[in-house]
C-alpha cells in the first residue's frame, strides 16, 4: 500500500493485468469441480426456461386454433415441469455457489491475515489501519464474489445469450435478424454507461476507504480528541469525508438508475419493430401470432444477459484493482524473517553482544552509528539518555524487530539473524510502555505468554509483581472480563498485569521499556521487591525516565548521538560528573521543586 493518509485516495484505476487473474485462479482451483456442476445446473435451468416461449408458440398456433385441449393440457404440464426443473437447478446452483464463495473468502482472508501478522512494525507505523481493514474485509468480499459467481456468470450469461439467439432463429430467422439490429445501439449505450458507472463506483469505494481510515483513527484516538477538545474540528472533517461518500454514491446511483430505463427504451423499440415487421412489412398473415409473441418474449430476454455481461465486466475491472491491492499486501516483504537454514536458538544463558552495530529506520538518518558492548548473563543494564536518542531502538534490535544495517547482534555468541525468530523471541520477555490488554478475562491476559499455565502459577506471578491485591478485589477476581485494550483498568493496573504476563513466560532475557512509567511511586516501591526477584538470574535491559528506578542496576549506559556516551554503575557515573550526572541531578532538582 502506498504510504498514505485518510486524505489520499487509493489507486483503483489500474490497467487490466491478466497476471492478477492467473494468480487468483489458485484460489478457485480447489473448487473447480463444484463450479463445473454449478455451471451445468445453471445452463440446464436456463435452457429449460428458454424452451417455454416455443411451447407458448405451439399452444397459440396449434393447440388453441385446433381446439386440441389434450395437446393444450400437455403443453401446460410441460411448461410447469420446465419451470419447476429450472427453479430446482437454480436453487441447487445458488447453494453450491454460496459455499464456494464463502470458502474463497476464508482462504484469501487466512493468507492475508497470516501475512499481516508477520509484517514488521514499520508496516503498521506507516499506514492508516482503517485502509488495511478495508482490504481484509470489503475488498476480499468483493473479489471472492468475482472469482466465484462472476466467473460462473460469464459462462452462464454467454450460454444464455447463445440459447436465446438459437431459439430465436429456430422460431423465425427474419424476425430474429430484426432483434439483432438493436445490438449496435445497445452496445454504444452500454460502453458509455458502463464506463461512467465503473468510475463512479471506484470513487465510492475510495471515499469509503478514506472514511473508514479516519473513523478507525478517531476511535483509537478518542481520548486525545477529548483531551484537546478537538470534537468540532474532527466532526467537520468527518462530515466532509461523509459528504464525499454521499456525493460519489449519489453520482454512482444516478448512473445505475439510468441503465434499465435506457435498456427498456431500446427493448420497446425492438419489440415495436418486431410487430411492425411481423405484421406489416413482411406481409400480413406471413408471420403467425404465436411466432410474433414467441420472438417478442425472446427479445425481452435478450437484453438481460448482455446487461449482466456488462455488469460483470465492470465488476471485473474494479475487482482486478482490489485484487492488486490484496496481492500488494500479501507481497509486502517480511523484512524480518527466518533465513533459509535458520537454526533453533538453544536455551539462552543471557550474554548479549552488540558488535559494531549500525542502524537506521530509513535512508535519511542513522539512529545507531557504531555501537559495541557486551552484557554478561544475569547482568541488569539500564539505558538512559535524552528522548529520541535510540534507547528503544537498541532493545528492539535485541528482539530482532528490525534487522541491523551492519554489524551483528549476538546472544551467547550466536548471531541472532541466523536463528529462528520464534525460538529467539519465545525466550524473551518484552514489556513496553503501552501494555496491551486483550479482550477476555484478566487470567487469560496473564496466561497469554504461557497458555499451559495453571491458576496457581498465574496467582503466584501476580503476587510477585503486586498485582494480586487489586485483581482479587475485582468483582470476579481473575475471571473478571476486561474489555478490548483493557479500557476498564488504569494504566498502572495494565502495567502490573503485563508484568505478571511477562514473569509467567519465564524469559531468559527481560526487556522493560518504560514498563513502570504509569505505576505510582508507592506501588513501584512495593513492586521493586518483585522486580528484583524477576531480574534474578536473567539478563535485563531497562529503560526508565524515572532515574530513581534504575539506580540499582549493575550497569547504566548513557545513549546519545547514535552511540554509547558513558557506561558504568550509578556510583561510577555520578563520580565522573558527566552526562548521567547532569541528567540525574537535573531530575533531582525537578523533584525537589515540585515536592
Ligand atoms: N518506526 C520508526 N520509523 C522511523 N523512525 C523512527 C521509528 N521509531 C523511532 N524512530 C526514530 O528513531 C529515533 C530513536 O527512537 P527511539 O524510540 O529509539 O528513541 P528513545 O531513546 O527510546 O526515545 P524515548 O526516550 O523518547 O522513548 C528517534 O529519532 C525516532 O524519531
Amino acid at each position: 500500500m502506498a504510504k498514505n493518509t485518510y486524505k489520499q485516495d487509493e489507486i483503483l484505476e489500474e490497467p487490466f493485468d491478466i497476471r492478477h487473474l492467473l494468480r487468483a485462479s489458485s484460489y478457485i482451483k480447489k473448487y473447480q469441480k463444484r463450479m463445473i456442476i454449478a455451471i451445468l445446473l445453471s445452463s440446464l435451468g436456463g435452457a429449460f426456461g428458454y424452451i417455454a416461449p416455443m411451447i407458448t408458440q405451439h399452444a397459440l398456433d396449434v393447440a388453441i386454433p385446433d381446439k386440441n385441449f389434450r395437446l393444450l393440457f400437455s403443453l401446460v404440464i410441460a411448461l410447469l415441469a420446465l419451470y419447476t426443473g429450472s427453479i430446482i437447478f437454480v436453487t441447487i446452483r445458488s447453494k453450491i455457489m454460496v459455499e464456494v464463495s464463502q470458502n474463497i473468502i476464508y482462504d484469501i482472508r487466512k493468507d492475508l491475515f497470516e501475512h499481516l501478522q508477520k509484517l514488521p512494525f514499520q508496516y503498521y507505523d506507516d499506514r492508516p489501519h482503517g485502509k488495511i481493514l478495508i482490504r481484509v474485509v470489503n475488498y476480499v468480499n468483493s473479489v471472492s464474489d468475482m472469482l466465484s459467481n462472476g466467473l460462473i456468470n460469464i459462462v452462464l450469461e454467454s450460454f444464455n445469450l447463445l440459447f436465446i439467439v438459437i431459439f430465436m432463429f429456430l422460431v423465425d430467422v427474419q424476425l430474429a435478424l430484426v432483434v439483432l439490429c438493436g445490438v449496435p445501439i445497445l452496445t454504444v449505450f452500454m460502453i458509455w454507461i458502463k464506463n461512467k458507472q465503473r468510475k463512479a463506483w471506484q470513487a465510492v469505494s475510495n471515499k469509503n476507504s478514506n472514511l473508514n481510515a479516519y473513523l478507525q483513527e478517531n476511535i483509537v484516538g478518542a481520548r486525545i480528541t477529548q483531551i484537546f477538545a478537538r470534537e468540532d474540528e474532527n466532526a467537520q472533517i468527518f462530515q466532509d469525508l461523509s459528504q464525499d461518500c454521499r456525493r460519489t454514491w449519489n453520482t454512482a446511483v444516478r448512473y445505475s438508475n439510468l441503465v434499465w430505463p435506457g435498456i427498456d427504451a431500446i427493448s420497446v423499440c425492438v419489440r415495436a419493430a418486431i410487430f411492425l415487421f411481423g405484421l406489416v412489412i413482411f406481409g400480413e398473415g406471413n408471420k403467425s401470432l404465436g411466432t410474433i409473441v414467441a420472438i417478442s418474449s425472446y427479445a425481452s430476454f435478450f437484453w438481460q444477459p448482455i446487461m449482466n455481461l456488462g455488469n460483470i465486466f465492470n465488476n471485473f475491472i474494479n475487482n482486478i484493482a482490489y485484487l492488486e491491492r490484496i496481492f500488494e499486501t500479501m507481497d509486502e516483504p517480511v523484512t524480518v524473517s527466518d533465513k533459509e537454514n535458520a537454526k533453533e536458538m538453544p536455551t539462552i544463558r543471557g550474554e548479549v553482544t552488540f558488535d559494531h552495530v549500525a542502524f537506521s529506520y530509513d535512508e535519511t538518518k542513522k539512529i545507531l552509528k557504531d555501537v559495541s558492548f557486551t552484557v554478561k548473563p544475569g547482568e541488569s543494564v539500564a539505558l538512559v539518555g535524552p528522548t529520541g536518542a535510540g534507547k528503544s531502538t537498541i532493545v528492539n534490535l535485541i528482539s530482532r524487530f528490525y534487522n541491523v544495517d551492519s554489524g551483528r547482534v549476538l546472544i551467547d555468541g550466536q548471531d541472532i539473524s541466523e536463528v529462528t525468530i520464534h525460538s529467539l523471541r519465545s525466550q524473551m520477555g518484552i514489556m513496553m510502555q503501552d501494555s496491551f490488554i486483550f479482550s477476555g478475562t484478566i487470567g487469560d491476559n496473564i496466561r497469554y505468554g504461557k497458555l499451559t499455565a495453571s491458576e496457581d502459577e498465574i496467582r503466584k506471578a501476580s503476587r510477585i509483581v503486586c498485582a494480586d491485591d487489586f485483581i482479587s478485589r475485582m468483582p470476579e477476581g481473575y475471571d473478571t472480563e476486561v474489555r478490548e485494550r483493557g479500557s476498564m483498568l488504569s494504566q498502572g493496573q495494565k502495567q502490573l498485569i503485563s508484568f505478571a504476563r511477562t514473569l509467567l513466560s519465564d524469559p531468559s532475557i527481560l526487556i522493560l521499556d518504560e514498563a513502570t512509567s504509569s505505576i505510582d511511586v508507592q506501588t513501584e516501591k512495593a513492586l521493586q521487591t518483585g522486580l528484583n526477584a524477576m531480574l534474578q538470574g536473567r539478563t535485563s535491559f531497562i529503560i526508565a525516565h524515572r532515574l530513581s528506578t534504575i539506580r540499582g542496576c549493575d550497569r547504566i549506559m548513557y545513549i546519545d548521538d547514535g552511540g554509547i556516551m558513558e557506561t558504568g554503575s550509578h556510583e561510577e557515573l555520578m563520580a565522573k560528573k558527566g552526562y548521567y550526572y547532569k541528567l540525574y541531578t537535573a531530575q533531582l532538582e525537578e523533584v525537589h521543586k515540585t515536592a
